[in-house]
């Protein structure tokens, strides 16, 4: 089978001079509902990667980038966005470590929204996501009368909701008190597990990640490098 997702030498700056920052992706690679657990310290470019993988930071050197066999490096290299933007909202997810729902909506029209911006029919799977994360009771509550927990687990059905290939999730239990952040942690491997979902972990927390018992990428800055500079090593699977 071929891999959901393959980076072959790609390399991405942040800033500039002095003080610039590199992420180097000499090779990554993950597979159709793979989960992945990415840890490293702050500052060391967890995020810089997952915008890589998001589409949304343009790689500065790229050798392969292939996304659902999709030449991504071709893509940013034409410099229009089309093609980049319709991968992005049709086969990817996200959740952010804050959730980052729309207060205006109640939770239910959150978890709908990604279905609802492509075009989708309403399906069952908004209800099941929704009796899954044990939401079903709070889904005409408006974000801010839900706790931040609640909240967290709305983020995750949205991000679930519209089917994609890959969901990529930013620290997304640091709000959380330890044992609501395992099992956020657990009920995202769940969901990614029952619905073939590829699932990209990015946390600094790798106790709460080896709990987990995923195959982890540690991002590593450089030692004695000029600038500051990190790259990616596979640790052995947990
Ligand atoms: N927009 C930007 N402009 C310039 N430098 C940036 C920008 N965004 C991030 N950086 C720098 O790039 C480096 C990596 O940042 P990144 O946010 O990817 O790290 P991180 O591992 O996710 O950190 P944290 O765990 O603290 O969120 C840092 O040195 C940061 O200061």
């Amino acid at each position: 089978m071929r891999p959901l997702l393959e980076l072959a030498g790609v390399e991405r700056r942040r800033g500039e001079g002095w003080g610039a920052f590199t992420l180097a992706v000499e090779g990554l690679s993950l597979r159709q509902g793979e989960c992945l657990a990415v840890t490293g310290p702050s500052g060391s470019g967890k995020s810089t990667l997952l915008d890589l993988l998001g589409l949304v930071l343009r790689p500065d050197r790229v050798e392969a980038f292939r996304f659902l066999d999709r030449d991504v490096a071709a893509l940013w290299r034409s410099g229009g966005d089309g093609g980049l933007a319709s991968l992005r909202s049709r086969h990817l997810g996200y959740i952010l470590q804050t959730g980052g729902l729309l207060p205006f909506l109640d939770l239910r029209e959150n978890v709908e929204l990604s279905r609802r911006l492509l075009g989708l029919e309403p399906d069952a799977l908004t209800d099941e996501l929704l009796a899954h994360l044990g939401l079903t009771h709070l889904k005409a509550k408006k974000p801010r009368a839900l706790s931040v927990g609640e909240r967290q687990r709305a983020a995750i059905a949205r991000a679930f909701a519209h089917r994609p290939d890959l969901v990529l999730a930013d620290e997304p239990a640091a709000a959380l008190d330890p044992p609501q952040a395992l099992e956020v942690c657990r009920l995202m491997l769940k969901l990614a597990a029952e619905f073939g979902i590829a699932l990209v972990l990015v946390s600094h927390d790798w106790v709460l990640m080896r709990q987990l018992g995923l195959a982890e990428i540690r991002v590593v800055p450089e030692a004695g490098a000029s600038g500051c500079r990190s790259r990616l090593e596979r640790i052995a699977d947990a």
